[in-house]
């Protein structure tokens, strides 16, 4: 684990109250390029503790269809890296909320490694999730991170051997990303996820014993929440999120109707 200054480590070390930590993964220039910051601030004030922001790419081997359709929409509204990254620096005027870019290693690549670390961390990214580097490839990025103070967070999964989520355990940075189903992302239904999440997590808790633990795939409410990260630190939603933010968009009032969802998430409707 990195040892210096972070806000992903000071959010864990310092998390001190009962309630779990609530990450939400939103596109970053979904619904369009002017809203993200503000449902940020606004996520944060309704109980987000951890941003992950979506670096939308064409061709994205795990996403389900909700983060697809975003994606899509993100690239038509004409995201850029370099508008994920101003994004970040107007956040970074009004909120000290841990922000993760989260996205695929080709259009990194594209953008050249080093460059891409210089710019998130100046422009005040605190950690990435790049879903498709496995652990054997990391070398590609983990110095140029490291050397920019950016965490590089892992993922397990139910089909990762015991042997394997020790390792990934081990150089995970920030915490561990549990992805409580194999396949793609999306909301399911409850029982299903219910059923199928316990072996998973009893083989996490065994095994990753370092790092924080964030439990995510198919939480759609407060309920669903509680149950799946009951023994974790945490919980992450992402399409949950968007489909709610594609059911009001845009009409008046849209974005109290995603941030209603949101503190419901944390807290449980009132
Ligand atoms: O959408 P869900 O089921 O709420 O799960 C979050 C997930 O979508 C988000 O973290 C994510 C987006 N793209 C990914 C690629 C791989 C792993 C995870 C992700």
């Amino acid at each position: 684990m990195i040892q210096t200054e972070n806000r992903i480590n000071n959010l864990f070390e310092q998390h001190s109250d009962s309630s779990k930590i609530m990450s939400l993964f939103l596109t970053a220039g979904y619904p369009d390029l002017e809203s993200t910051v503000e449902l940020i601030l606004g996520f944060e004030e309704n109980g987000t503790d951890l941003v992950e922001l979506g670096m939308p790419f064409s061709d994205p081997l795990a996403d389900g269809p909700t983060i697809q359709y975003s994606s899509n929409v993100a690239i038509e509204q004409g995201i850029t890296m370099d508008k994920i990254f101003d994004m970040v620096r107007e956040v970074r005027k009004h909120s000290e909320i841990p922000i993760i870019l989260m996205g695929y290693i080709n259009p990194v690549l594209r953008y050249g490694v080093t460059r891409f670390c210089e710019r998130a961390a100046a422009s005040g990214v605190d950690g990435l999730i790049i879903p498709d580097i496995p652990l054997e490839e990391s070398g590609i990025m983990v110095d140029e991170a490291r050397a920019h103070g950016l965490p590089i967070v892992y993922l397990v999964a139910p089909n990762t051997s015991d042997e394997r989520m020790r390792r990934i355990d081990t150089h995970s940075e920030g915490f561990v990303y549990c992805v409580s189903v194999t396949g793609v992302t999306g909301a399911r239904e409850g029982d299903e996820v219910a059923q199928s999440v316990q072996r998973f997590i009893e083989r996490v808790k065994t095994n990753v014993t370092r790092n924080p633990k964030m439990v995510g795939f198919g939480i759609k409410s407060h309920e669903d929440a509680q149950r799946i990260s009951r023994d974790m630190d945490g919980f992450i939603v992402g399409s949950a999120l968007i489909d709610t933010i594609r059911a009001h968009y845009p009409e008046e009032g849209w974005k109290d109707e995603v941030f209603a969802f949101v503190h419901s998430l944390k807290y449980g409707k009132l």
